[in-house]
């Protein structure tokens, strides 16, 4: 059986890919850029064979003393602890199970969930999900069929952070800069980078690394084009195994 043959009653267990690396190194970027190559940008979002979604949809709601540190710039949203594992961990496996899943569009301007607006992500054939932290949870981490890791320079990293966060998410050039050297860099080292040693493959430059992009891109259309159970081998040895029956017929 394969996609297009599906009906309603069968359940679509999604491919799950996890894109980890740290901030600014062009995780979203390389999502994007993927699904664009998969030809699934201008689709309606039911009929969408290859969604991405962001860990940041998990942080986790603050207490009123947390509310005001973070006002300041002085809580750590580089923490495993910032993060509602559980939460995220419920969420992928509704997802790995074919079902609907509505998800918090994060706020960075107040530091929470939106209130008004959610996102909806329907059954799809691939899952990709991208977050500073998406493999430093074990349970979490394996969840993911292939896991892969953005290693962009770390003052390339600071670089596009200051510009964004000052530009999209409200913040001022002394707050971003603080809050980089006292939570998002010491965090990054304790327990971003020793994370990398867990991805299948490594995406050094992020975005602009097109081979690495369209060598991945390949391998998804290779995976969705394979019918029944395919174990799939680089030169470091076993890098993915699914087990469903999909096929590419509406990739490009
Ligand atoms: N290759 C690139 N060249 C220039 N700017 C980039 C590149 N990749 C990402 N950016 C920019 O850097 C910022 C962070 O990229 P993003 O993909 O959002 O990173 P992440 O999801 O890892 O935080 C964004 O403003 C984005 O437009
Ligand atoms: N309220 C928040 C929540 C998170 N951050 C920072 O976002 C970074 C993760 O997002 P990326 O797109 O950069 O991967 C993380 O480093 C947090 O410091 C924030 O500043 N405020």
């Amino acid at each position: 059986m394969n996609s297009s043959c599906l009906t309603k009653t069968e359940t679509k267990s999604p491919f799950l890919i996890g894109v980890a690396g740290g901030t600014a190194c062009g995780k979203s970027t390389v999502c994007k850029n993927i699904i664009e190559k998969l030809g699934q940008t201008n689709l309606d979002e039911t009929r969408r064979q290859v969604v991405s979604i962001s860990q940041d949809s998990f942080y986790r709601e603050l207490n009123a003393a947390e509310k005001i540190k973070a006002s300041k710039g002085q809580f750590n949203f580089d923490h495993p602890d910032a993060f509602d594992e559980v939460f995220m961990f419920q969420t992928l496996t509704d997802i790995q199970a074919g079902k609907t899943c509505t998800i918090p569009v994060y706020n960075y301007k107040t530091n929470s969930r939106s209130k008004n607006e959610n996102i909806v992500i329907y059954p799809a054939d691939v899952v990709i999900v991208e977050g500073i932290l998406a493999f430093y949870f074990p349970a979490i981490r394996d969840l993911f069929h292939m896991k892969l890791f953005v290693d962009t320079d770390s003052d390339t990293r600071l670089a596009r952070r200051v510009p964004r966060d000052i530009n999209e998410r409200g913040r001022d050039l002394e707050q971003v800069l603080n809050q980089y050297m006292n939570f998002v860099k010491p965090a990054f080292e304790e327990f971003c980078l020793p994370t990398k040693k867990f991805a299948d493959i490594i995406i050094p430059r992020g975005a602009e690394n097109f081979v690495a992009i369209d060598l991945i891109v390949q391998h998804i259309r290779d995976l969705l084009n394979s019918e029944h159970c395919t174990q799939y081998e680089l030169s470091e040895g076993l890098v993915a195994v699914h087990t469903n029956n999909i096929n590419a017929s509406r990739l490009h």
